[in-house]
C-alpha cells in the first residue's frame, strides 16, 4: 500500500506528524502516517476497526512514545509526557468515557485546569489549600465552560449521575479546561442517539468557532462527512487517502476498505428511543481487510469498559 501524502492545509499549521510509526513487538499499528491539521481546521480520522486510529491518537499526546516519527504543534517538538502535551495546548477526550466518577461536574472540570494553575493534579484530587484557592480563579472559567457545553444547570450533581450524552459532553467541557489550541476527539458519539449526536456536531462546530482546531476519529459518517474539512482514511495502520469529503466519499479504495456503502444510501441509524443500544456505525457493516487482533486496552485504561459500549448510569471510571 502506497502511503497517501499529507495535503498541508492553507492555514498555519497546528500539529504536524511526520512518519510516524507504531509498533508492538511484530505487530505495525501505525505506519509512517504524515497528518496535519490547520489553525480553524476540523480534520476527521476515520478507517475500519483496529487500523490504528486510537494508536495514532496515543502517539500524538504521549500515552505512546511512537517507535519512530516526530510530532509538533506550532512548529514545536511536543513532548512524551501526557502532561507536558496537555499543558502545551493539545487536549483530548478517550474513547472510553473517563470521568471522576464521585466528583461534581464543576469540580470535574475544575481539575482540567490543573496544567493551567500552578497546583498540580495530585493537588487538584487532594483538594489542598493551594488548590482550593486556585480553584477559586478558575471557578469562573469553569463556569463559562459549563454554559458553553450547556452543563451549567448541573453543576453540582454527581458526574456518575449524569446521562451518557452529558458525561460526554463534560468530558470535552474538562479537555477544554486547559485552554488547547487543538482538540483531538477520540469516538464523540459513540453511543450516542441521533439527538445526541447532532448537539455534538453542533458542539464540534462552536468549539472550532472558538479557535480551536478539532482532530475526530469517528464511525459515524454523516458526522465526520458533514463537518469535516478534510478527512484522513486509516487502513491497516497506513494512511490511504486524505482529503475533502467529497473526495474521500468517492474513492473506491475507501469505499472498498471501509465504507462499503456511499454514505449518501445509508439509511439513518435507528437509536433514537433506544438509548441502551449499543452502537453502532452509522454506515453498514464492513469486514475489516485485514482483520486484526482484538485491541488491548489502552495504557491508562482502568475500567476495562468495551471502547464504544453506552455505559449504564454510574459506570464512569474513576480515573481520567
Ligand atoms: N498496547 C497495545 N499493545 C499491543 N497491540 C496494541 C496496543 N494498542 C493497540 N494495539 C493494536 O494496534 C492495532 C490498532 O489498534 P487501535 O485501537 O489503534 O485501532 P483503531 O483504529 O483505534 O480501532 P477502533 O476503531 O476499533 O477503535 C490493533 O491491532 C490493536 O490490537
Amino acid at each position: 500500500m502506497t502511503t497517501a501524502p499529507s495535503l498541508a492545509p492553507a492555514t498555519d499549521t497546528v500539529l504536524k506528524a511526520d512518519g510516524v510509526t507504531m509498533r508492538f513487538g511484530g505487530l505495525t499499528a501505525v505506519r509512517g502516517v504524515d497528518l496535519t491539521v490547520g489553525a480553524g481546521e476540523i480534520v476527521g480520522l476515520i478507517g475500519p476497526n483496529g487500523a490504528g486510529k486510537t494508536t495514532f491518537f496515543n502517539c500524538l499526546t504521549g500515552l505512546y512514545v511512537p517507535t519512530e516519527g516526530t510530532v509538533s504543534y506550532r512548529g514545536t517538538r511536543l513532548s512524551r509526557k501526557p502532561h507536558l502535551v496537555t499543558q502545551a495546548g493539545v487536549a483530548r477526550t478517550f474513547q472510553n468515557i473517563r470521568l471522576f466518577a464521585n466528583m461534581t461536574v464543576l469540580e470535574n472540570v475544575l481539575v482540567g485546569r490543573h496544567t493551567r494553575t500552578k497546583e498540580g493534579l495530585w493537588s487538584a484530587l487532594l483538594r489542598s489549600p493551594g488548590f482550593k484557592k486556585a480553584e477559586r480563579t478558575s471557578e469562573e472559567r469553569a463556569m463559562e465552560l459549563l454554559e458553553f457545553t450547556g452543563l451549567a444547570h448541573k453543576r453540582d450533581h454527581l458526574a456518575r449521575n449524569l446521562p451518557y450524552g452529558e458525561q460526554r459532553k463534560l468530558e470535552i467541557a474538562r479537555a477544554l479546561a486547559s485552554e488547547p489550541g487543538l482538540l483531538l476527539l477520540d469516538e464523540p458519539t459513540a453511543g450516542m442517539n441521533p439527538q445526541e449526536t447532532r448537539a455534538t456536531q453542533d458542539l464540534v462546530l462552536a468549539i472550532r468557532a472558538q479557535g480551536i482546531a478539532v482532530l475526530v476519529i469517528e464511525h459515524d459518517m454523516r458526522f465526520i462527512f458533514n463537518m469535516c474539512d478534510r478527512v484522513a482514511v486509516l487502513v491497516q495502520g497506513q494512511k490511504l487517502v486524505e482529503g475533502t469529503a467529497e473526495v474521500v466519499q468517492a474513492d473506491e479504495r475507501v469505499i472498498a476498505a471501509y465504507l462499503g456503502t456511499p454514505v449518501e444510501d445509508v439509511a439513518p441509524p435507528d437509536r433514537a428511543t433506544d438509548t441502551a443500544a449499543a452502537p453502532e456505525p452509522a454506515t453498514p457493516e464492513t469486514p475489516d481487510p485485514a482483520p486484526a487482533p482484538a485491541p488491548a486496552a489502552e495504557p491508562d485504561a482502568a475500567d476495562g469498559t468495551a471502547p464504544t459500549d453506552r455505559p449504564a448510569q454510574g459506570q464512569t471510571g474513576d480515573t481520567p
